[in-house]
């Protein structure tokens, strides 16, 4: 099991991290501003090329009363491992992933998304990604294994976004 990143509040961390860029049109639903159903996650990248993200998942997207639905659940992991990929200047699709619901997670909470590179193997990267509450404690646990696709965007992720959709 992954251990959560050792970076407090991000906010505490101002040196160490860069932010994503997204552009205005970018209407992906995980990251894109321009998604007004989108969860408009912004994601910051640590030194170490972790992707960290900090956000409230509104009740417009709970499945229990109280709590994420499944689905929502995945697309966090799937969306933070996605940038934890990019963060190495990579474009790459899911081609696979699992997740553990190891707790439920809280709507209209904040929550704290991670992301990492495990692996690479040519065009294969295995990434994980983790979700946890105010606590530290870990909500949810990915694993997914992403492919690298043409065409290629220019490769700084802060500088010129995170992915070609955005
Ligand atoms: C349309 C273009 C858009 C471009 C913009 C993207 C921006 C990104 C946006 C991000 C948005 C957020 C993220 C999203 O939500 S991305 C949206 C969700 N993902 C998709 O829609 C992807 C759909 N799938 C595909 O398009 C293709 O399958 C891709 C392009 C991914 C790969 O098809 P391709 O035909 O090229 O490759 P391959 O299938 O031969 O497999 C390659 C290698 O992988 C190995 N393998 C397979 N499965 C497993 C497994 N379970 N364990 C271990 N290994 C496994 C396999 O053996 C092979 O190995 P090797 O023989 O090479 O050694």
């Amino acid at each position: 099991m992954t251990k959560p990143l050792q970076v407090e509040k991000l906010t505490r961390y101002a040196d160490a991290v860069r932010k994503f860029a997204s552009a205005a049109q970018n209407r992906c639903f995980g990251c894109g501003a321009a998604n007004e159903h989108g969860l408009h996650l912004e994601f910051y990248l640590t030194q170490e090329l972790h992707a960290v993200c900090e956000t409230t998942v509104g009740d417009f997207f709970e499945g229990p009363k109280g709590f994420v639905h499944g689905g929502i659940i995945a697309t966090l992991l799937d969306e933070t491992m996605s940038k934890a990929v990019r963060a190495h200047g990579l474009v790459a699709m899911t081609r696979h992933m699992e997740v553990d619901y190891q707790r439920p997670v809280p709507s209209s909470e904040e929550i704290r998304l991670e992301g990492r590179v495990t692996r690479n193997e040519g065009r294969k990267h295995w990434t994980e990604a983790l979700i946890l509450n105010g606590h530290g404690k870990v909500l949810a646990h990915g694993k997914g294994l992403f492919i690298e696709v043409k065409p290629a965007p220019d490769p700084d992720p802060v500088k010129d976004g995170p992915t070609p959709h955005g």
